[in-house]
């Protein structure tokens, strides 16, 4: 059951529900709709636990949980009919001779939550729907009103965000979308992204508006970069290399996964972008000859990209912080090596983490005094709150979007090494 494997097994939710046999089955519509309940699940955990547990005296097994938390966010969150979550909940519960033995006391919690369940789950903040360890560092770094908007962000599912190789007005009025960001299209449903036209023949690809900025912002720190040589470090699977690909760039793409860099060779065929791609560690890579710009779209707990992947809120822990911390120490360090004299390195993380964004940078720059901040005062297409960039770096929030359907959160810094 793919909820209990990311609660309990810190999985991750797409590579759960592809590889669930009891959705292979279904049609298009139904797993649409199983989807759509896993997430939901995740997306009002706290709300969904909170109306659970005094309904509860003792704690049921993780799998039998799971059953009552998604029949909850059908019944509160979704309308659907409470006989049916109920009956198909206590059906599924029996059939599964692991959780037989508590489809009684699913069939008493269920029709009590059917009764009590939106009113009870009313009342408790969907603030709530962030893990504690998050939601109190979240409001330490940038206060409770946007966390509100956060969880806000985080109770709608998404928009689908495209890049498109050129001519965003043309491709957003043949999909129907509207443009973000100056360059972003964004479309309202997702259904079946590789049935949209354009998508076959390579015109565009799948990137959120915020994930589509350290690219831009590269272009500009660089001005421009057609017919220079850029590295696109840690770059499957290849977003900001086919954005670097549209503005000319010479570009290598590295990644360490043979897996993520056949995705990566896919998606630059599939869009008709030309890169040398290397699959290596980053530690092991030695370049021929210096570039004039690089990316390092470091790895990272990706905490900013909780509206797409709500499962992040509950695979990643506080402990994974530190040892991320510091693969990014080591990134950074190799990234600089690549750059040649008078070259620019752009950082960039989608997480939220501040360990993970500016407190890299400013240990970076102690060490390598070569490299001084490019500060940033101003993003084509962000309309930023005041003092989001006085320290020069900019820090990208999910409520951010100009039209209010939010953006994964990012943290980007420009460095220039001297000449
Ligand atoms: C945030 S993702 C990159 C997303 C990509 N830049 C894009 O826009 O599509 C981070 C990537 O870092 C890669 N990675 C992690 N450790 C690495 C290392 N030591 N050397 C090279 N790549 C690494 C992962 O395989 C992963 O594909």
């Amino acid at each position: 059951m793919a909820v209990s494997d990311v609660l309990g097994r810190g999985f991750r939710l797409e590579g759960s529900l592809a590889k669930n046999p009891a959705l292979e089955g279904l049609d298009a519509r139904d797993r649409g709709f199983a989807r759509a309940i896993a997430a939901t699940t995740l997306r009002r955990l706290g709300q969904i636990d909170a109306v659970l547990a005094p309904l509860i005296q003792r704690p049921p097994p993780g799998r039998v949980q799971a059953y009552l938390q998604t029949a909850t966010a059908q019944m509160v969150f979704m309308d659907v009919a409470p006989h049916a979550a109920v009956g198909d909940t206590v059906n599924l519960i029996k059939a599964d001779s692991k959780s037989e033995p508590f489809a009684g006391l699913a069939n008493a919690v269920l029709r009590k939550v059917a009764e009590i369940g939106k009113a009870e789950a009313a009342k408790v903040p969907p603030t709530q729907n962030i893990p504690g360890w998050l939601r109190s560092e979240w409001m330490r770094l940038y206060g409770k009103p946007t966390v509100r908007r956060m969880a806000l962000m985080l109770s709608m599912s998404p928009p689908l965000d495209i890049s498109v190789k050129k001519d965003p007005e043309a491709w957003a009025k043949t999909l129907g979308g509207q443009i973000i960001g100056e360059t972003t299209v964004r479309l309202d449903s997702i259904g079946n992204v590789t049935a949209l036209e354009g998508f076959q023949d390579g015109a565009w690809w799948v990137q959120d508006m915020a994930a589509a900025l350290p690219a831009r912002i590269l272009e500009q720190a660089s001005e421009g970069l057609s017919g220079k040589r850029v590295a696109d470090l840690c770059a499957a699977p290849g977003g900001k290399s086919m954005q670097l690909c549209a503005m000319g760039a010479e570009v290598t793409a590295i990644d360490v996964s043979e897996a993520r860099t056949l995705r990566l060779t896919q998606n630059l065929e599939r869009t008709g972008s030309k890169a040398t791609v290397i699959t290596s560690d980053l530690n092991d890579y030695e370049p021929e000859v210096l570039f004039d710009a690089v990316l390092l779209d470091a790895p990272c707990s990706a905490t900013g990209t909780f509206r797409r992947r709500p499962d992040v809120l509950y695979n990643r822990r506080e402990r994974d912080i530190t040892p991320l911390t510091r693969l990014q120490d080591t990134l950074l360090k190799r990234a600089a090596k690549c750059v040649a004299p008078g070259g620019v390195l752009l950082y960039a993380v989608c997480s939220l983490q501040e360990r993970e964004g500016a407190a890299r940078v400013n240990k970076f720059r102690k060490a390598m005094p070569e490299f001084g901040l490019v500060k940033l005062t101003q993003i084509p297409g962000l309309d930023l709150p005041d003092g989001r960039l006085d320290d020069g770096m900019l820090r990208i929030l999910p409520p951010d979007a100009p039209d209010g359907r939010g953006v994964d959160g990012f943290f980007i810094a420009v460095l220039k090494r001297t000449e």
